[in-house]
């Protein structure tokens, strides 16, 4: 696992304007010359920002706590070594909803930029999070040895986010992963979210039952918590604007089957204490990949990979 804070470049031209990256109060910021950018708290290792065109493309509560008190409510929080309420007699039962990446502390590993095609360019960034920088609560609570390394890249017209789990132990641990990302959006009423017809989900809001998706667009017109399972992670999930049929974000994933569509409306916005203001839930969907629906397994040195790659309209 690399673990040098020292700047590399790969194959970038040095008469190339660079990527700026600054480092302040626990906050990782990047920038491209074409004037994108992305910020990290190291703190849950959260993306709190992704800006394309100066426009915000993450969605961020007004009230959510950024001082380290609580999981960050925005951005993408990275949900992990359990997704949910963790079950009954099992290794993750002693902790808390979501696991334990997005409240700890993560360290800066690194930047690297590099050509993304076509003369663009890319700037990566990279976090890791072991065993021994837990809190102890959480080291009682998960006595693995593991290691994660989230690289989060910024190209011109993407997004990318990708975890790297490692068994670092002697025994077997498992794990589920997720990027709880929050998806800024004007109106909730004009989004549609599509290719998931005929894929099965669990609806979390009616007692976690099974359905087959029947829309070829799904509108947002109620509290929806829904896991849909087995896709095929090359194939977009694409979250469009009923105004003209337009395109607002496509998302592809690598090792991630699952993708969780959740808006809270208007009842659990309002019980949220960290969801501000109230009415913003018409202004954000979670669209989240992951693999959630079944537990990875991970044997002793091995590692796993999964990511996604968000594409922006702008
Ligand atoms: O309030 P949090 O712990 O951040 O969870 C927020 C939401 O995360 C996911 O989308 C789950 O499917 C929801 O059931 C949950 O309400």
């Amino acid at each position: 696992m690399e673990r040098s804070n020292k700047p590399s470049a790969i194959g970038v031209s040095a008469s190339l304007p660079q990527p700026s990256v600054s480092v302040k109060d626990g906050i990782i910021e990047a920038s491209l010359p074409s004037g994108e950018s992305v910020a990290v708290y190291l703190y849950g290792a959260t993306v709190t920002s992704w800006k394309v065109n100066g426009q915000e493309q993450l969605f961020m509560s007004k009230t959510a706590h950024l001082d380290g008190s609580k999981p960050i409510r925005g951005g993408i929080p990275l949900v992990f070594p359990v997704f949910g309420p963790p079950p009954q007699n099992h290794a993750t039962t002693p902790l808390p909803q979501h696991g334990f990446a997005r409240n700890s502390a993560w360290e800066f590993l690194g930047k690297s930029s590099s050509e993304a095609g076509r003369g663009d360019l890319a700037v990566k960034l990279d976090f890791g999070l072991s065993h021994t920088m837990l809190s102890e609560e959480f080291r009682k609570a998960w006595p693995y040895e593991f290691g994660l390394v989230y690289s989060v890249t910024l190209t011109k017209d993407a997004l990318r986010t990708s975890l790297q789990v490692t068994n670092e132990g002697k025994e077997n641990f498992e794990f589920q992963v997720l990027m709880h990302t929050y998806l800024a959006v004007e109106d909730i009423s004009n989004v549609r979210v599509k290719n998931l017809e005929s894929k099965t989900y669990i609806d979390k809001t009616r007692n976690a039952s099974t359905h087959t998706e029947s829309s070829p667009a799904l509108a947002i017109t109620e509290e929806t918590d829904r896991v849909y399972q087995g896709l095929d992670p090359a194939k977009p999930i694409v979250v469009s604007s009923t105004s003209g049929d337009q395109t607002l974000f496509s998302i592809t994933r690598e090792a991630l089957t699952d993708v969780v569509v959740w808006n809270p409306w208007i009842e659990k916005a309002k019980g949220m204490s960290d969801f501000g203001p109230d009415e913003a839930y018409k202004n954000m969907i979670c669209v989240e990949a992951g693999s959630v629906s079944a537990w990875q397994t991970l044997e002793a040195g091995d590692s796993w990979e999964g990511g996604q790659s968000i594409k922006s309209r702008l």
